[in-house]
């Protein structure tokens, strides 16, 4: 058999790593564009222009906030007439994602510098690619991965404690998605099985949240690193992110694509609505209470939401909650990595299940 594994060039992790920024783009080119989140533009543009000077030549440019087509053809117009030789993306999963897209249009290297750990995103040869509206529209597999990646755990400790939480539930399915997709022989990102290599870091990366997830959580609260926090933001962004690619995705993501039909989800971030997919995972995939009890457990212990009202769903309609299952259940969906029978119906049945049994806990 062949398996095939993919990973990132290089990853730098660690408080104040942003120092490291000019030395480690110098590596990949001379001129590059930089591609930034716009709510934190005012606060990035000096730490960059300090860190780089001397070293790479930059050209700073605000992500529009959605990662779609339109956004991608700006930065490569910009990168374009600027002759750059680089691109680099500073932000969450959806500045990251266009900076990616961006970059293997244009065949340059990539840099990545999440400024939250709230996605696996950063370490993906892969863009999630949405409507203008924020709908999911496809999924851009890249033929390589990001050329560097530089997380600096201080600016992940200065921002809102929900991305690191969100980037938690993101990572929660990394175990679960990559265990079906082993038992099932389903493919991973790569078109082929993953090695034992993947299996085994996204179970590490199940364990460092279990052990470590809450009180990475505390320490980000107080806006200080940790050897917990680092744990944590190493498992959300690098485990988790090798795990899924290398590993495979299944149910988890497929019902976050589905919450995407419902524009009362839209508000909640991606690892919070993948969270309650892991969830609806577990009832639909039969797994031992105990795994249900554990993971239910670790959600309410770091605040990840365990019922449909968490995602603005309260008393929403099984008709359209249906819509979401079916959305689900779309053709060539990472669903069907599943080792059991997978029907709009069943997606269905185990979200009411997930629902009633995150209420239930509440009561207890
Ligand atoms: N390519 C992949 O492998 C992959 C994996 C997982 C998720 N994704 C994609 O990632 C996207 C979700 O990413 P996200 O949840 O990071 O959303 P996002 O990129 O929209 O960022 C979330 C919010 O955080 C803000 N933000 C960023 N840095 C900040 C900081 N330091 N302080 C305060 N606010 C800050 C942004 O302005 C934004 O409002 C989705 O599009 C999803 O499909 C991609
Ligand atoms: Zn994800």
């Amino acid at each position: 058999m062949i398996t095939t594994a993919i990973f990132p060039s290089r990853y730098v992790q660690g408080s104040n790593a942003i120092k490291l920024l000019g030395e480690e783009l110098s590596r990949l080119g001379r001129k590059a564009l930089v591609i930034i989140d716009p709510v934190i533009f005012g606060q990035f543009q000096p730490l960059i222009e300090e860190f780089t000077a001397g070293k790479v030549e930059v050209y700073l440019q605000g992500f529009g906030g959605e990662c779609c087509d339109g956004e991608i053809d700006k930065h490569i117009s910009t990168a374009t007439s600027y002759q750059v030789d680089l691109i680099v993306g500073v932000g969450g999963g959806k500045t990251i994602d266009t900076a990616k897209a961006t970059a293997h249009q244009l065949k340059l290297p990539v840099a990545i510098v999440p400024t939250i750990a709230s996605t696996d995103a950063p370490c993906s040869a892969l863009s999630v690619i949405y409507t203008p509206e924020g709908l999911w529209e496809r999924y851009l597999v890249l033929p390589r991965n990001p050329d560097l990646v530089l997380v600096d755990t201080s600016i992940i400790a200065q921002a809102p404690v929900r991305f690191l939480v969100s980037g938690m539930g993101d990572a929660l399915a990394t175990w679960f998605e990559a265990e079906d997709c082993q038992i099932k022989r389903a493919k991973n990102m790569t078109g082929r099985m993953g090695p034992i290599t993947a299996f085994s870091l996204a179970h590490l990366c199940y364990e460092t949240l279990l052990e470590y997830g809450v009180h990475a959580k505390t320490a980000c609260e107080q806006n200080v690193v940790t050897p917990a926090l680092e744990r944590v933001v190493e498992a959300n962004t690098l485990l988790s992110g090798l795990g899924f690619e290398s590993g495979g995705l299944a149910a988890a993501h497929a019902i976050h694509n589905g919450f995407t039909m419902l524009a009362e989800t839209k508000k909640f971030w991606h690892g919070e609505k993948v969270a309650f997919g892991v969830l609806t995972m577990l009832i639909l995939t039969d797994r031992p209470s105990a795994v249900i009890d554990r993971v239910f457990s670790f959600c309410e212990a770091v605040g990840l939401p365990t019922t449909l009202a968490d995602l603005g769903l309260e008393g929403v309609s099984r008709d359209r909650l249906f819509l979401a299952a079916q959305q689900a259940c779309s053709a060539g969906e990472t669903i069907y990595n599943e080792p059991c029978e997978i029907t709009p119906e069943s997606v269905l049945a185990a979200l009411c299940t997930a629902d009633a049994e995150g209420k239930r806990r509440r009561q207890l």
